[in-house]
């Protein structure tokens, strides 16, 4: 198949410095709630040595005293809770399914359902070193929010002592990407499914006010079925209709023009990456090489014309080139202008008609199923009895 995408790694603009404001803070602020978590961080010591030393700092029991929820706990709340020991279910890890940006994503064995899980690991130093924080809140704000058969919707996510934790319904069939790589040709009935699946995705989230700013193969996953689930909400973010973003992300090779310039952009960005996803499916390579950085990657877009191979359709060779329209108000984005798009005659865009469709390449290729590592880059225990080591009540 294509060429293989040779940056695609996800990058955000935000500064690498500012990670200083909210380390400081992390050891020296204090957040006040009824909570009996008290008293736990001795100036100095390490996240890991306080909690272990937190039994030896009891909390006084006065009746209504205020307590302190130390910064390491209240910052993730409430989209991070603490889970108490009764409610933690018994995890086995089974292996590494992929090395993320910041974290590992482990297959896991959910003892007491029974059930494999996908298990994104964040470690809390490394969130707040990289200012993310907000975003990984944003992430699973929105994934608990979002309810569609095609998306990646969240299970679980809880904090441990030094870990976010974020758990998922694990894809046994891996990522597009993948199926792209390993496919020789990818036929247009598959495409236009993926295609129909994936209008349907993003017109449901822009009607919720969300933009996804990361839809490329890799964030895209397979069902047992073969039906996608879009995934990795970590650079999406709530923006109402009409308002405009300027934060420079995404993934260089399917960044729309107007986001790799800085902005101003708004949904009709995720539009255009969809172009580009759907030109490298088609096309077997992308529309334009990986340049090494945004400007010179805006200057690749700019001049590029797009050579649409003659083998597609006529109505595939339309859509592409709509998609991927360098005036943003031009991308198609209404729900009727692709019901009523020659490439998707014959077919639905209703998700519930859709699921019934079988995806013969995907069932064909069965045997590609996700590689898994022993290795799981460093992550060893759930360090997450942060409540039995401190035997204090859990703050959730
Ligand atoms: N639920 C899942 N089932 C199976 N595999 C998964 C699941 N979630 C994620 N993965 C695998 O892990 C990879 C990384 O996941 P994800 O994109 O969510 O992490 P990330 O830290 O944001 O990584 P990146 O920054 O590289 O996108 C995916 O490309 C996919 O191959």
């Amino acid at each position: 198949m294509g060429a293989a995408s040779s940056d695609t790694k996800s990058i955000s603009s935000l500064s690498s410095n500012s990670w200083v404001h909210p380390w400081k803070g992390f050891w020296n602020g204090e957040i006040r709630t009824p909570s009996r978590l008290r008293q736990l961080w001795d100036t100095g010591c390490t996240v890991k040595n306080k909690l272990r030393t937190s039994h030896q700092t009891s909390p006084p029991e006065e009746k209504g005293a205020e307590w302190t929820l130390p910064q390491c706990v209240a910052l993730f709340l409430p989209e991070f809770p603490v889970w108490s020991p009764t409610t933690q279910p018994e995890l086995k890890i089974l292996g590494c399914v992929a090395k993320g940006s910041i974290g590992p994503v482990l297959k896991v064995f959910n003892c007491s359902e029974q059930k494999i899980f996908a298990l994104k690991v964040l470690p809390k130093g490394e969130v707040l070193r990289r200012n993310t924080l907000r975003q990984c809140k944003e992430e699973v704000s929105i994934q608990r929010q979002v309810k569609h058969p095609f998306i990646q919707c969240l299970g679980e996510s809880w904090q441990g002592q030094r870990h976010l934790f974020i758990m998922c319904n694990y894809c046994s069939y891996g990522d597009l990407y993948s199926l792209w790589m390993s496919a020789k040709y990818i036929d247009e009935d598959t495409i236009r499914l993926f295609a129909a699946e994936l209008v349907s995705v993003l017109v449901y989230l822009h009607n919720l006010g969300i933009i996804h700013r990361d839809v490329k193969m890799e964030n895209i996953l397979l069902d047992e079925r073969g039906h996608l689930k879009l995934s990795d909400f970590g650079l999406s973010r709530h923006l109402p209709y009409g308002d405009r973003a300027y934060t420079i992300c995404g993934t260089l090779q399917y960044m729309a023009p107007e986001v790799l310039s800085g902005g101003p952009y708004s949904h009709s960005a995720d539009w255009f990456s969809l172009g580009v996803l759907l030109f490298a499916m088609a096309a077997g390579e992308f529309p334009v090489p990986s340049a090494t950085d945004h400007t010179m990657m805006l200057e690749r877009v700019n001049d590029a014309t797009y050579d649409i191979p003659r083998t597609l359709s006529r109505g595939l060779s339309h859509l592409l080139k709509e998609l991927l329209c360098k005036v943003p108000r031009q991308r198609p984005r209404y729900l009727h202008q692709f019901k009523n798009h020659i490439f998707f005659r014959g077919i639905t865009l209703d998700p519930a008609l859709l699921q019934k469709c079988p995806v013969d390449l995907v069932l064909k290729m069965r045997k590609s199923e996700v590689t898994i590592q022993s290795d799981c880059d460093g992550f060893e225990d759930f360090d997450w009895d942060l409540t039995q080591t401190l035997q204090f009540p859990c703050p959730a």
